[in-house]
């Protein structure tokens, strides 16, 4: 087995979720096909709370911002125009949203909305989060040698609640000393991870990242993160140079911590 010696100054292990703990499949296959399935059904629904009406200005925003982008879909403002006008606003909604999943966008406007419909799912028992078969040992075993443990993906904190709250493995959200999303920053900025190390309380050189994307990975490292590039089935492929240049593990139970036995 390949075996990588984790750094001695590194104590927290920060994690990526889709293509790293959890299979992109699962991501592809069923939680995104579930937003496209019932955006249009929920909005009907929760239409009058300040929780739906918060997460519609923000795509509004967002629509804004991504005016100039060809097939972008933009958000009417409300008018008050009665019940067509409505129809109208929800359905320039459902179609925004459909168009940002399919060029599978992070924008923290998205990743809102879509944590907020997986909520009511995982509670009915609808859906349970897959995790790889090494996650759970190896993150047992690596706050057992004193590491701490944080997750940061592109989907919101309320959804990585849910996925770690909700999975085939039970609930191991208390497995996690703590969650970021891009409201910090986007992943493939190196300010968020100078950003995450400020909020954990440690240097940046304290964390090892552990991500599918190289974008990140290459971010992650201009902020003197150490990273190492998870190879799992269902990935994108890496170029020779990528992997090269990168640590490659293909399960977490390739780390090795110096401090453990
Ligand atoms: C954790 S929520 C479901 C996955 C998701 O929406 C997403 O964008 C995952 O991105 P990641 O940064 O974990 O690769
Ligand atoms: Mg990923």
């Amino acid at each position: 087995m390949v075996v990588l010696s984790v750094p001695a100054e590194v104590t927290v292990i920060l994690l990526d979720i889709e293509g790293t703990t959890t299979p992109i499949a699962f991501v592809k296959d069923i939680l995104f096909p579930y937003i496209k399935e019932n955006v249009k059904e929920y909005l009907q629904t929760h239409w009058e709370e300040e929780e739906c009406q918060q997460d519609v200005n923000l795509l509004r925003k967002q629509a804004e911002e991504d005016s100039h982008l060809d097939g972008a879909v933009p958000i009417p403002a409300a008018s008050g125009n009665g019940a067509d006008d409505l129809q109208q606003m929800i359905q320039a909604v459902v179609d925004n949203v459909r168009w940002q999943m399919s060029l599978d966008r992070k924008t923290t406007a998205l990743k809102q909305l879509q944590g907020h419909m997986w909520r009511a799912a995982f509670a009915a028992g609808r859906m349970k989060a897959e995790f790889f078969e090494d996650v759970v040992p190896a993150v047992r075993k690596w706050r057992e040698a004193g590491m701490k443990v944080y997750i940061y993906s592109s989907g919101s904190v309320e959804a990585q609640k849910l996925l770690f709250g909700h999975s085939t493995e039970g609930d191991i959200l208390e497995l996690v000393d703590g969650h970021f999303d891009t409201k910090i920053g986007h992943k493939v900025e190196s300010e968020s991870y100078r950003k995450i190390a400020n909020s954990i309380g440690c240097s940046t050189n304290n964390i090892l990242f552990l991500t599918d994307v190289t974008l990140e990975a290459s971010a992650a490292e201009e902020a003197d993160v150490h990273v190492a590039v998870v190879v799992r089935p269902g990935n994108a492929g890496l170029t020779d140079d990528e992997k090269t240049y990168y640590s490659l593990i293909t399960s977490f139970s390739e780390l090795y911590l110096p401090s453990s036995t």
